[in-house]
């Protein structure tokens, strides 16, 4: 690649999504380094001959880094985009990670008035209340979200349910479905305008393996 503006950056997100995110890019065929692993203590992995640089970032960091230009692109979680809100473009559905955003509590309670919700979206819980018309006080947790209604801090938690077990095993029960989740393909704006070949190349690549599964969503907002 011999014009360095045209290099990209991309956030890889680690934990959850990062191999099924390393699973369509290559299916996609973009060129992604030889022995990339999100258990790499090497946080930065160029691959200069192909003009991309990938880093490995937390999740929830994802949206900050596009933000700011550190990185021209990055794939993220549409909770933690909702929950984050940051000035990016969110390009593309890329139907990964598949889960939901849900309201859940004992069962013996549901259908109750409920005054304390515990989470680790506190932003986006008091959205959606709000928008129900209810007042809650949100407690923000970090993880261990459904430990909350059974240790009597709050009576219900707004969290991630994907096959179910979390809630079940600690005998809670979904009472709404926020939304839908699945993950984001994103971009810095300018890098969006700078790069606008290079970005729409590499998202046309992915889009055509997305949308030869059956979830494929359209692209969205930009
Ligand atoms: N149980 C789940 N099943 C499927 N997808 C999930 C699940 N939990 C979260 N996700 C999706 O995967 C993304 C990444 O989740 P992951 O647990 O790797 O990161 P995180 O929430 O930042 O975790 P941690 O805070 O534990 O580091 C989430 O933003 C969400 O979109
Ligand atoms: O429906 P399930 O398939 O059981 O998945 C849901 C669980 O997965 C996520 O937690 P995570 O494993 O990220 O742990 P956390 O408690 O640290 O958030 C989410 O917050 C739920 O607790």
């Amino acid at each position: 690649m011999s014009d360095k503006q045209q290099m990209l950056t991309v956030a890889m997100p680690k934990g959850r999504i990062f191999s099924e995110t390393v699973e369509l890019f290559r299916s996609a065929g973009i060129p992604l380094p030889a022995d990339f692993s999100e258990s790499s203590r090497k946080l930065i992995i160029p691959l200069e001959e192909a003009g991309f640089t990938f880093f490995l970032a937390k999740p929830t960091d994802v949206p900050t880094y596009v933000e700011y230009g550190v990185a021209d692109i990055g794939i993220v979680g549409k909770d933690v985009l909702m929950e984050e809100e940051r000035n990016v473009y969110e390009l593309l559905d890329l139907s990964i990670g598949q889960c939901r955003m849900c309201v859940a509590g004992p069962p013996h309670t549901l259908g109750d008035p409920f005054s304390r919700v515990a989470t680790k979206y506190p932003r986006t819980a008091s959205r959606y209340f709000r928008g129900q018309g209810q007042q809650v006080e949100v407690i923000k947790l970090n993880g261990s979200v459904e430990l909350a209604p059974l240790i009597g801090l709050a009576e219900r938690i707004v969290d991630i349910v994907s096959t179910g077990r979390t809630l079940k095993e600690n005998g809670l029960v979904e009472e709404e479905t926020i939304t839908t989740i699945t993950s984001r393909l994103i971009a810095n704006r300018a890098s969006y305008r700078m790069k606008a070949e290079r970005i729409d190349q590499l998202c046309r690549q992915v889009r055509e393996v997305v949308e030869g599964s059956e979830q494929y969503d359209t692209a969205v907002d930009k």
